[in-house]
């Protein structure tokens, strides 16, 4: 049995960290075991320019603890109206890594998302000239389209289309969670990557709805049947470097989840790297963990993989189940296993 394995500092390249008080309470626990995060835009207001990004940035530097070595890349929140020379300027800058779609209404905060993507093509014309990738919450918003078929309709309507229309765009196709995304992934070459998140790997929507409705397990998009599950397993598991992992963390409070209309998210930042090991563990694939959390990521991404290392010990953690905020307790997504590796 292995005791410890040392592998390169992970990096999540899908996290929410907010703002404000909630920001100061879940930033400590990325920190501590990621290096680098790809930091979502869907604050309230939006952030939508270079100048928006920076003072974004700056504000999770601040709230950073001491002796934290942790580098927020900062995305911008694409709108029918963003400018191309600003997303331009701030990538030139070094500032912005990723540029956000979100269809309008998607998800959390999306209202300003993007309706008619004949408005958008001359920034995706842009990003592509200069290398810029971008990420996709990849789901249709039409309330005909069932929920749980508007990841795999958003790749026919709209992922697909905007490739064939931009062939030179890099795209990353969020939180995927059917086996029609990561399908979708591999039959391109180049270009196109998915992330996956720490709680698709280990929930179906079962765990949401069945024996009563469990709150904390409903994100979006949705968790979909155990064949999804097992495919999503199956694409981080296999070293294919066109996956990594963003976790989606995405942090609401108990009071803002436990409600007749709850909020979408998985507080998943503190225990992250326990669960993967041991799914992968499960998997027989330990040997793969390291291309999934600190590889593929940065290959994708045009950036060096970090050189320093993290080891996980072969012992029960110690995570708390929930963590305090001014705002109210949020909740830690329970895998509904017990953890034996620590980091
Ligand atoms: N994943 C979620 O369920 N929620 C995210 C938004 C998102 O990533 O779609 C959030 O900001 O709360
Ligand atoms: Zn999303
Ligand atoms: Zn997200």
């Amino acid at each position: 049995m292995t005791q410890s394995f040392t592998i390169r500092r992970p990096d999540d390249w899908h996290l929410h960290l907010r703002d404000g008080d909630m920001l100061r309470a879940v930033l400590p626990h990325s920190a501590r075991d990621f290096a680098r995060a790809i930091i979502m835009p869907n604050l309230v207001p939006p952030v939508v320019t270079g100048t928006q990004a920076a003072a974004y940035r700056d504000r999770i530097m601040a709230a950073l603890p001491a002796g934290a070595d942790f580098t927020p890349l900062m995305t911008l929140y694409l709108t029918e109206d963003t400018d191309p020379d600003d997303v331009a300027r701030a990538h030139a800058d070094g500032l912005i890594h990723a540029v956000k779609l979100y269809p309008a209404g998607a998800t959390t905060n999306s209202a300003s998302g993007v309706s008619n993507f004949d408005k958008v093509a001359p920034v995706l014309d842009r990003m592509a000239e200069i290398g810029l990738p971008l990420c996709t919450h990849g789901e249709v918003t039409d309330s005909e389209i069932d929920i749980f078929d508007r990841e795999a309709v958003f790749i026919d309507r709209v992922l697909d289309p905007i490739r064939r229309a931009h062939p030179a765009l890099r795209v990353i196709m969020e939180h995927i969670t059917t086996a029609d995304a990561a399908d979708y992934v591999r039959s391109n070459d180049s270009g196109l990557a998915a992330t996956i998140t720490t709680h698709h790997l280990v929930i179906n929507r079962n765990h949401i709805l069945a024996g009563g409705i469990r709150p904390h397990y409903y994100c979006l998009p949705v968790a979909k049947r155990e064949t999804h599950r097992l495919a999503l397993r199956q694409a981080a598991t296999s070293g294919d470097p066109r996956f990594f992992l963003g976790t989606d963390s995405a942090p609401h409070t108990d009071g803002a989840k436990l409600q007749p209309c709850g909020c979408a998210g998985c507080f998943t930042a503190p225990n992250t790297m326990s669960i993967l090991a041991q799914v992968f563990e499960e998997d027989g694939a330990l040997d793969k963990l390291e291309a999934f959390t600190s590889l593929n990521g940065p290959a994708f991404y045009g950036l060096p993989p970090n050189e320093t290392r993290i080891t996980l010990r072969h012992e029960t953690p110690k995570h708390p189940t929930s963590i305090d905020t001014p705002d109210g307790p949020v909740t830690v997504f329970d895998p509904g296993f017990d953890l034996h590796w620590t980091t």
